[in-house]
């Protein structure tokens, strides 16, 4: 995996914890970095409150103490939700959904890598019918990651008979995991949501579905999770895909995104190779993000 982070708070924070003695510019410093992070006003305050009780608890001015207490927090924070993929089913269905240009059908290359290398047998539903060149990009990925595809029969089939033929062909030759690319765009949210329904629906004939992922590009910070709202809403969301961590600046998204949806990360893409995308381990990130 790419080792840049971009998005950790280490420069930010440097100064602050460089001192010798807590005082009120420190707060000051936090709360500053913090948001400039995209923590989001409501994490920030909550986090300073925290720390700030914290330090008079335990009657220390030492900026390193104060360092291990926001890397605890933030990883206890974190470990509020479960990161688990849960694809226990055979086959395990998986719905990845997103909008467009966010890094859905990298995710699902980079998805598929992950599983064959752990050596489950994959095939990938291209029921993004709605654009042509969906069904070759995802065919692509699924070459380079070693798994099968169905492809629609003709162009604008109908997705969720492409889901459907997936699932039976998984069911047919006892593939363990099934990938379904969804649209991301449609002339209408309605219509989109209606789509899902539908795959979703037909899809559940066969097996039931394990996970539905929603990508979402980390350097469009809270923008993104406005405009997956519908998703959020409607398409029983059970974890989150967050990409382009490589790209961004704004490591606090990371959190403040589980905070905002009450959904659990399950999967960081940090850059654009197949191997770059990793389970979330809350202590690792904890770590990396205070530095
Ligand atoms: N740096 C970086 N780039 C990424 C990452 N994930 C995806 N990308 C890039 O983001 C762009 C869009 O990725 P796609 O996978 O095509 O996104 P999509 O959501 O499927 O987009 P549509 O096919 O248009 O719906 C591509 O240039 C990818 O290489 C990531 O984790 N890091």
């Amino acid at each position: 995996m790419a080792e840049r982070t971009p998005w950790s708070l280490g420069s930010a924070l440097r100064g602050m914890f460089g001192k010798k003695t807590i005082d009120e510019t420190t707060w000051e410093d936090l709360e500053e970095a913090l948001i400039g992070a995209d923590f989001g006003p409501d994490l920030t305050d909550r986090i300073v409150e925290h720390l700030r009780a914290e330090v008079d608890r335990y009657r220390t001015e030492d900026p390193k103490d104060l360092k291990r207490m926001l890397r605890e927090y933030i990883e206890e924070t974190l470990s509020e939700y479960d990161p688990t993929l849960k694809l226990s089913e055979r086959p395990a269905v998986t719905l990845v959904v997103g909008v467009n240009g966010v890094g859905k059908t990298t995710t699902i290359g980079k998805l598929a890598k992950f599983l064959r290398s752990h050596g489950r047998s994959v095939v990938i539903g291209a029921a993004d019918t709605f654009r042509a060149a969906a069904v070759e990009q995802v065919s692509t990925w699924a070459g380079r990651a070693g798994a099968l595809v169905v492809r629609p029969q003709q162009p604008g089939q109908d997705p969720a008979s492409v889901a459907y033929q997936t699932v039976e062909a998984a069911i047919r030759d006892g593939i363990e995991m099934v990938i379904i690319d969804t649209a991301g765009r449609l002339q209408t949210k309605g219509g989109l949501m209606d789509e899902l329904g539908k795959v979703r629906r037909v899809v559940e004939k066969l097996a039931p579905v394990s996970e539905v992922l929603l990508v979402l590009d980390a350097t469009t910070g809270q923008n993104g999770v406005s405009q997956a709202e519908a998703f959020i809403q409607h398409a029983g969301v059970t974890g989150l895909v967050i990409t382009k961590l490589d790209g961004s600046a704004k490591g606090g998204f990371v959190l403040n995104v589980q905070e905002r949806t009450g959904l659990p990360i399950k999967l960081i893409g940090q850059g654009e190779g197949i191997d770059d995308l990793t389970g979330f381990t809350p202590h690792v990130f904890a770590e990396k993000l205070v530095g």
